[in-house]
């Protein structure tokens, strides 16, 4: 039996229990001075005990990360920061807009990392822009960056309207003659984002709309996955980060890490073959090793190349991955949201017709930027369901806090409560109420800097912000534009967040119920 395999069985009794608690108090008892690191700084901080049932609630997977770390937000409330511990290793909460600002920002020089970079030999599709660090990150990012100008998301929006069009011929042979479909929203919105992260990351199609599970759909999602595997993992590199490089304990699964070696090594085959010149992700990342391989030749340079085939693989997998779960599940509380709001979808389907009256039926790149009001409603969304609740950063060189002699130390772990910000009532007035009217352009400019922040914010911002507005603004447009969108008996009264995701998933069933408006020949 595999190791894994005891371990998830001894998770079903209660032994489980008994190891945890043992561990413990091992722990309180080796480490007992490393409690105090917070108390002893004069910082606001969990309780020992406190820190260490958080840390295992969150391993244990008892809480999604957001909620988690939501829980610190609101037990500190008056204090800028907090400090907690993962097991023995401080770590700062942020929970003040103006310092979130200062790490994600203004001193990003001292918060340049974010996780740790994993050993790059034992599991090297583990690197990529989420966990290097450092300059390596810095050169992959300045590079990949080009992926996402402006001229390649015009060719990434005709990719876009190729999978929409396939979606569409999707819905309407659900629909039928029916006239209305309910569906598992996140899953149907699952399969179009995959389609749409398969055209431009590869220019492959994953033949996900329709449905099935295929092969990209299981490793895309565990890429990422918070699985029993990653639980174990995360456990070890807290007990001591050797630990996993000891045990050959990989964060990515070794079937995970082979799928996408071999899909990448087709299509970069394919392209080869091809006379077209291509535009995907994959292709810019081949020409820049390409280029790379070319000026060290001349230059009679043998340093390592920054594009290796595994920075590749890495960068393609996780973008397979963040890619798709989270613009999908956007998508999906858009939608819930509409359902809910009547008004909202109501004057929402007014901006649709207008625009289309004013430009014409063919949605285009430029024709987007005319609907303001889908922009309020996807910013009230990502208020309410930010991708990750929380937005981590690692302490590169000592820090002095303002107005305070506390220096966070290098290496020290900084999360900002990007959702405790979010749904604060001192910033966002009534939080649990949707209503896009607070991105309206003339409220908009009242948001304080550093209370909203759905897709971070700083040097390591989300990469690919552009294209993922792009893809929901697009699909939920025209899904308004066909359906009335309306809830069900089914549908949950209230969003949980699913445990078992880094990114802020629904925990149950979305299930909404689509009806084709009558002025839909
Ligand atoms: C609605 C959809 C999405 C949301 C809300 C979202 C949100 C985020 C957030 C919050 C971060 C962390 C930023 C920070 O730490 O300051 C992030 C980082 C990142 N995202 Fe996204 N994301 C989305 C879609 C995508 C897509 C489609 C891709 C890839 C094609 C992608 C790739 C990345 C990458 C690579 C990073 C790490 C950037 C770095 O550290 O340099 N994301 N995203």
């Amino acid at each position: 039996m595999e190791l894994l395999e005891i371990v998830k069985s001894a998770m079903d009794t209660h032994s489980v229990l008994l190891i945890f608690l043992s561990v413990m108090v091992y722990l309180l008892y080796v480490y007992r001075d490393k409690f105090h690191y917070w108390s002893k700084r004069g910082v606001p901080c969990q309780s020992p005990a406190q820190s260490i049932v958080r840390t295992f609630r969150l391993v244990l997977r008892m809480d999604s990360f957001t909620d988690n770390f939501y829980g610190v937000y609101k037990a500190f409330d008056g204090h800028p920061y907090v400090g907690s511990l993962e097991l023995t290793k401080p770590i700062l909460v942020v929970r003040d807009p103006e310092l979130a600002r200062i790490v994600l920002v203004k001193s990003f020089s001292s918060f340049s990392g974010r996780l740790k970079s994993p050993d790059t030999t034992l599991d090297p599709l583990s690197n990529h822009l989420f966990t290097l660090n450092g300059e390596k990150w810095r050169q992959v990012r300045h590079k990949t960056a080009t992926a996402f100008s402006t001229a390649k998301l015009k060719n990434m929006f005709h990719s876009l309207k190729d999978c929409a069009r396939e979606m569409d011929a999707y819905m309407e042979r659900a629909i039928g003659d029916k006239g209305d479909v309910e569906f598992d929203a996140l899953k149907v919105m699952s399969n179009y984002t995959l389609e749409v992260i398969g055209a431009c990351a590869m220019g492959i199609k994953c033949d996900s709309i329709h449905d099935e599970e295929t092969e990209f759909k299981r490793f895309s999602r565990d890429f990422f996955r918070f699985d029993a595997r990653r639980m174990i993992f995360t456990l070890l590199d807290l007990l001591h980060p050797k630990l996993p490089v000891l045990l050959k304990w990989k964060a990515v699964r070794p079937e995970v890490e082979n799928f996408f070696r071999e899909a990448i090594k087709e299509a970069a085959s394919l392209k080869e073959s091809e006379a077209a010149a291509r535009t995907d992700f994959l292709q810019i990342l081949i020409d820049f090793q390409k280029s790379e391989k070319a000026s060290k030749t001349d230059a009679g340079n043998d340093t390592e190349l920054v594009f290796t085939d595994n920075i590749i693989g890495g960068v393609i997998g996780s973008f397979f991955s963040a890619g798709y779960e989270p613009t999908a599940a956007a998508l999906t509380f858009c939608l819930y949201e509409l359902a809910r709001n009547p008004q909202v979808q109501a004057k929402l389907h007014e901006e649709i017709l207008a625009v289309k009256e004013k430009l014409g039926d063919d949605i285009e790149y430029e024709t987007l930027k005319e609907f303001k009001y889908a922009n309020q409603v996807i910013d009230e969304t990502l208020r309410l369901y930010p991708a990750s609740g929380i937005l981590v950063r690692t302490c590169t060189e000592p820090f002095k806090l303002p107005d305070s002699d506390v220096v966070i130390e290098k290496g020290t772990k900084v999360f900002v409560s990007s959702y405790g910000l979010q749904t604060d009532p001192r910033y966002f007035p009534e939080p649990e109420k949707f209503d896009p009217e607070r991105f309206s352009e003339e409220n908009k400019e009242k948001i304080l800097p550093g209370t909203y922040l759905p897709f971070g914010d700083g040097p390591r911002l989300c990469i690919a912000m552009r294209l993922a507005l792009m893809d929901v603004k697009m699909m939920m447009v025209r899904l308004v534009s066909k359906y009335e969108i309306h809830t069900t008996p089914k549908t949950p009264k209230k969003i949980t967040f699913d445990t078992n995701s880094f990114t802020v998933q629904p925990a149950e069933k979305v299930w909404l119920r689509f009806r084709r408006r009558a002025s839909t020949p």
